[in-house]
């Protein structure tokens, strides 16, 4: 990024320390809805007394070196941004945001704000520039104060791009984790990108047999094992033909078990014979085939309560959980919705992704639908509105599906906000006040702790972050 004309420090060269701390107040800026393709920016505000956001000839975020010390400035090449339009001060441990006279305004979970204290989530409109504020959120004393995601490149390993500290730790050790033998086990929701992980590991691995993926509860029940293992001719009626099975055909190459929660007992007693002795019987042979797999599995199902229940192995499961990793759902990483968005735009239409634009309306809508498919019904309803777009370039509110728009029904959005910030304000303070003790804030508000699950969860406010 390059030097502001009032004498600001740019992104690649000014990073101050984030502070001792690990965990802290953070501001992502999620989405230039006139621009989706420009590069999120995660903000550290540990240290920080006020951020003064104003429109810029580019965009420039770094600490101010004259005036007020301790303060950054954000500017965007954004025309509905007032040239100083609001600031983000810190005050009595709670960080205000106060509108500068903007002519455009500042919106807080979608209400338009003079002054509001912020709270853990809130998504903040600036302009056509979409914010997000996490209060306290977790990271490492040597994170870069300001980071910008990394331009998504094609393929698997530009799906790994994430402005959120904790996952990109992830990510990052998912290299080293590729390179052993070591067997992963993914956990996340449908169509949290589980899939794409496992493919990345095979690509970092340099295992030269394929890639094999085998949905496990699409297995037929009475032919897992065939399928699985192969099967000698003869060995049952319709077994006309050796058939080496999925098994092997991963041989030196990377085996990705999906839904492997799904898989029969029985089945689970045959596979892990094969990953212990390292070779596979097919049925009606008498001698084992020697194997040479790297397991990787996958799962929307809580495999460790399966466990504890019985309905899944437990020497299993510690065989296939040498490393482990969970994927959130996309409603709990929503600061990671325009790194996604920049990645399935750039797949989706390579020659004009550059041109694309969203509307305002569209990109809000995009933040605050819920995601229950999470970035495959992100993709879908990219892809649907880019056929609808037909030759355009701007994704209006209008090209994307009926229950994305309905997250946004204006008079909807602001009614529910308002309540909603209510009710979200009042579960902030008495998480404070309660250290983030769910059966405690239950007692005060006279409601099931499911009740105060429920809302936290609707909320995205994470309770350990109050226990502190
Ligand atoms: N970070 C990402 N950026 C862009 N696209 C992504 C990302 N993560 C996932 N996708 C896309 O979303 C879709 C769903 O991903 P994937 O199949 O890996 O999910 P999954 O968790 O394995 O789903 P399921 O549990 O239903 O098998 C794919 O088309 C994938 O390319």
């Amino acid at each position: 990024m390059s030097r502001l004309d009032d004498g600001t420090l740019s992104i690649a060269d000014d990073a101050p320390d984030a502070g001792a701390g690990s965990r802290g107040a953070h501001l992502f800026l999620v989405l230039e809805s006139s621009k989706p393709l420009a590069p999120p920016v995660r903000i550290a505000l540990e240290g920080m007394a006020q951020v003064v956001f104003g429109r810029g000839s580019s965009r420039a975020i770094g600490r101010q070196q004259i005036g007020t010390p301790n303060q950054l400035s954000v500017r965007m090449a954004d025309p509905w941004l007032s040239s100083t339009h609001a600031r983000l001060t810190y005050v009595l441990r709670r960080w205000v945001l106060e509108d500068a006279g903007s002519k455009n305004g500042c919106i807080v979970q979608g209400v338009r704000k003079a002054q509001a204290q912020l709270v853990d989530g809130d998504i903040i409109e600036l302009g056509y520039t979409f914010f997000i504020f996490r209060e306290d959120l977790a990271h490492e004393p040597g994170d870069p104060a300001i980071f910008e995601a990394p331009r998504a490149e094609g393929g698997a390993a530009g799906k790994l791009s994430t402005l959120i500290p904790s996952l990109e730790r992830s990510f990052t050790r998912l290299a080293s984790v590729a390179k052993s033998t070591v067997s992963v086990l993914i956990e996340g929701e449908t169509g949290t990108g589980k899939e794409v992980i496992a493919r990345n590991l095979h690509e970092q691995s340099d295992r030269r047999g394929d890639f094999v993926a085998i949905n496990c509860g699409a297995l037929p029940r009475d032919l897992v094992e065939g399928e699985l293992f192969g099967y000698r001719r003869g060995a049952f009626s319709g077994a006309t033909e050796d058939r080496p099975g999925l098994l092997r055909s991963a041989d030196r190459g990377t085996l990705f078990l999906d839904e492997i929660g799904d898989l029969p007992a029985p089945s689970q007693a045959a596979l892990l014979r094969v990953l212990q002795e390292r070779e596979v019987r097919p049925v009606g042979a008498t001698r084992p085939v020697p194997v040479d797999l790297r397991v990787v599995a996958a799962t929307h199902r809580p495999l460790e309560r399966m466990v504890e229940n019985g309905t899944f192995r437990a020497d299993l499961f510690a065989r296939l959980a040498g490393y482990r990793i969970e994927l959130p759902p996309l409603a709990m990483r929503r600061e990671d919705l325009g790194v996604i968005t920049g990645t399935i735009l750039r797949e989706l239409a390579p020659e004009r992704a550059q041109s694309l634009e969203l509307a305002p309306r569209a990109a809000r809508a995009l933040l605050y639908y819920p995601w229950p498919g999470n970035v495959r019904e992100l993709e879908k309803c990219l892809e649907s509105a880019l056929i609808l777009v037909g030759e355009g370039t701007r994704i209006e509110l209008e090209h994307l599906p009926g229950a994305v728009q309905a997250a946004l029904e204006s008079t909807n959005l602001l009614r529910r906000s308002s309540e909603g910030n209510a009710e979200r304000e009042k579960l902030v303070t008495l998480l404070r006040e309660h250290k983030g003790n769910i059966a405690a804030v239950a007692r005060t508000m006279g409601k099931a702790r499911m009740q105060i699950q429920r809302w936290l969860k609707r909320h995205q406010i994470d309770p350990e972050s109050f226990r502190k």
